[in-house]
């Protein structure tokens, strides 16, 4: 044995050739985490020292190759001063440049995913040979910073910078062919011939057949562009990537800009460009952000498998009115496998139903991502109905149908005489209280909330709302019938909204606001837009449905009637009584026209100005910070007050939510990391500058406390 670590080992396979294998002790994928960064130094040191070796084969002991970085470390490393992430970067770099440097030839054999500083330690090798089934890429810039290990500096060196940029500015993973293909791998095989074909090569490369020294030289010299090939891919690129990523997520641009300034360096003074960049940009909002969010996302995948456990399988499901979200949620569960009832009272409503579904399914096809064959298989796992005929066999019934609690009432009381004992109910009410529905029911234990966002298939979020009564098994079931849709539950406590109405409406509230002081609902869009949102709020309202809007806004003022309550009329009133309904009836705030695609476009309308007249109460001249202060602050403080009253537990929950519910701007991290990001002092400030706004700008006493004492939401 070479050298002998809990990640790394090196020992000898046959006439000097050694094999340096990653296999992090203790865990089930490799990734490059300080321990295995210093472990790297310490066998490269081990293999330079000794004499006898010809060439070295690097493998992995698991699955997978090397994930990439360990991105809990991030957060602690990312807060040291921005001088001192350049130089630990240049450390590092260090250790893969010297294992470049080695005096013999290297091999890796790529035989599961290899990602981020996985990748680029491949990077730094003479060869690389793939498995079939094994992906490759650089995805640093989804987490709102670069490759760091030198990938800016070998990839497009090694595969032309077209190519490179590509790879880096859109963090895609690649299949085995297509890096065969530009180059970024020398050969693909079946996994089990790996291990032959890398020996085979580190063979033909010792024996001088194989020229290792000329095959490295690339890497080490500058680009091999001139000043006017360079001016034409890097400025087209950056024009390019700039408008995909958009002005609030600067990773991969930056990125492009890097391999720029660093084109026309040897290896060493590029590594030095890379590492200056990439501190710069680890010490960025939108990094702490992005990377906060996967971390989250982490957290909320553990809790949701800690489900498992007691939920029971959900071979049957059911679904009660066949509407917008019924059909949506029929499509869904039949698509991942689960096979559904839709009943709906009325003919239209199941025809309606169907043909949403089956709409969704011809896109997929279409699109590539299904045979016809699957389609009919998916169709016909959707058993329409008028009656409660096979409810007996279903193991979860999710009611969807209008949102109206006498109606729900009497509905799910209905459907409980009709199912067998331990069925599941699930209501996919909006706002309504689940204790207040579970009133109706029999087996309140097995009732719980399961509330689904517009449209279905797409919007990735499920809440499951605990009721009073609800059991940890109906729970359980929920979540786990969840997932198998393909969704990502976060467990909720009952309230009206739950968390992501609750925390919306005052965000309309906001917007209701600034109308009364007669700003325009156009500007208001953009300026929220230009925040981050995927559309602003009069849009968001158009597209949702005025009446919608309307009915759940007079639910949670009920609900909360101490900020929520309605003061005097509204745009929404006189929207709603215009018959101003938004999309579906095709004028709301704005009015739609059919587009060339048959798609609703929005258009200015006089008539709507004309109607908000009537609503202005003062005129104020606001700035654009002014807006989105107005807009934001009773979002975040309804937030903080959802965790503070246990509707959600942990603030990394709350703030999935949002961004998987509602599209909150992901590069903001969510409504509590937004607080920390202004910082909470600087925010309960703030929202004072607005106390004369009411009851929804106040800050909790909790909040305040957390400001006096320097605490914030995240470490
Ligand atoms: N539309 C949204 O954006 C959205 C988002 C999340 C949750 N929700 C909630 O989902 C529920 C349904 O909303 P929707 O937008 O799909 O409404 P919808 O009006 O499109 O559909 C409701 C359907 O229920 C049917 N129905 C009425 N009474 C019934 C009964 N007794 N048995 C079976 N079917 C019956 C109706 O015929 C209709 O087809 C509501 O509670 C709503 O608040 C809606």
């Amino acid at each position: 044995m070479i050298y002998e670590g809990k990640a790394i080992t090196v020992k000898a396979l046959e006439s000097g050739i050694v094999e340096l294998k990653f296999d992090l002790k203790g865990e089930s994928v490799n990734k490059f985490n300080r321990l295995t960064l210093s472990e790297l130094r310490q066998s490269v040191d081990a293999i330079k020292a000794d004499a006898s070796i010809k060439g070295v084969i690097v493998s992995s002991g698991k699955d997978v190759f090397i994930v990439g970085a360990d991105i809990t470390e991030f957060v602690e490393n990312f807060k040291l001063p921005e001088e001192q992430l350049v130089s630990s970067g240049l450390e590092a770099n260090r250790i893969f440049s010297d294992f470049e440097d080695l005096n013999v030839p290297t091999v890796v054999a790529i035989n599961g995913i290899a990602l981020g500083g996985g990748l680029e330690m491949c990077l730094a090798a003479d060869y690389r040979v793939m498995a079939e089934g094994a992906k490759i890429g650089l995805p640093e810039v989804k987490l709102g910073i670069y490759p760091g290990f030198g990938g800016t500096v070998r990839l497009p060196r090694l595969i032309g910078t077209d190519n490179a940029v590509e790879w880096i500015a859109s963090g895609k993973e690649n299949r085995a062919e297509e890096a065969l293909k530009v180059g970024a791998v020398d050969a693909v095989v079946s996994a089990d011939k790996l291990q032959a074909a890398a020996l085979d090569l580190i063979k033909r490369a010792i024996s001088g057949e194989l020229d290792y020294k000329a095959k490295r030289q690339p890497k080490l010299e500058k680009l091999k562009l001139n000043a006017i090939e360079q001016m034409m891919a890097f400025e087209t690129a950056k024009g390019f990537v700039a408008g995909q990523a958009g002005p609030n997520y600067p990773a991969p641009v930056e990125a492009i800009k890097t391999i720029q300034k660093a084109a026309n360096f040897g290896r060493d003074k590029a590594l030095e460009v890379e590492a200056a960049g990439f501190a710069k940009l680890a010490k960025t909002s939108v990094a702490e952000s992005l990377i906060g969010l996967f971390l989250n996302d982490q957290e909320l995948k553990k809790k949701a498998k800690a489900h498992d456990a007691i939920a029971q399988d959900v071979k049957l499901a059911a679904v009660l009115g066949a509407g917008i979200m019924g059909g949506g949620i029929a499509y869904q569960s039949a698509s991942k496998g689960t096979p559904i009832l839709m009943k709906d009272i009325r003919e239209e409503g199941i025809k309606m139903g169907l043909g949403e579904a089956s709409k969704l399914l011809g896109k997929r096809v279409e699109k590539g991502r299904m045979t016809t064959a699957q389609m009919a298989e998916s169709l016909s796992a959707i058993r329409p109905t008028m009656s409660y005929g096979d409810f007996g066999h279903v193991d979860i019934v999710v009611e969807a149908v209008v949102e109206n609690p006498k109606v729900k009432q009497a509905v799910l009381a209905e459907v409980e005489a009709a199912v067998k004992e331990g069925t599941i109910l699930a209501s996919n009410t909006s706002t309504i209280s689940i204790s207040l529905l579970a009133k109706a029911l029999k087996r309140p234990e097995n009732f719980v909330g399961m509330h689904f966002f517009n449209p279905v298939h797409m919007m990735p979020l499920v809440e499951v709302i605990r009721g009073e009564k609800s059991s940890d098994e109906a729970v359980a079931t929920t979540v786990a019938y969840a997932k198998k849709m393909g969704k990502n539950p976060i467990v909720v406590n009952d309230c009206p909204g739950f968390l992501v109405n609750r925390v919306l409406f005052p965000y309309f509230g906001g917007f209701s606001k600034l109308l009364s002081f007669g700003v325009d609902f156009a500007r208001i869009d953009k300026v929220m837009e230009k925040f981050g949102w995927p559309m602003g709020p009069a849009y968001l309202s158009d597209v949702v449905g005025i009446d919608t809007g309307h009915h759940g806004r007079d639910v949670m003022a009920e609900g909360f009637p101490d900020r929520m309550a309605v003061e005097g009329r509204t745009a929404v009133d006189v929207m709603y009584e215009a018959n101003r309904l938004g999309q579906k009836n095709g004028k709301g705030f704005y009015a739609y026209e059919t587009d060339k695609r048959g798609k609703p476009k929005k258009v200015s309308d006089p008539e709507a100005y004309e109607l908000l007249k009537s609503i202005v109460a003062e005129q104020r001249e606001l700035s654009d910070e002014d807006i989105v202060n107005i807009m934001m602050i009773p979002l975040c403080l309804e937030t903080v007050r959802c965790l503070e009253d246990g509707i959600v537990e942990t603030a990394a929950e709350a703030d999935m939510g949002l961004i998987y519910g509602i599209g909150f701007p992901p590069f903001r991290g969510g409504a509590l990391r937004y607080i920390d990001s202004v910082g909470v002092a600087e925010f309960v400030a703030l929202a004072d500058k607005y106390a004369d706004l009411g009851a929804l700008y106040q800050p909790t006493e909790k909040l305040r406390e957390m400001a006096k004492n320097g605490q914030t939401f995240f470490g």
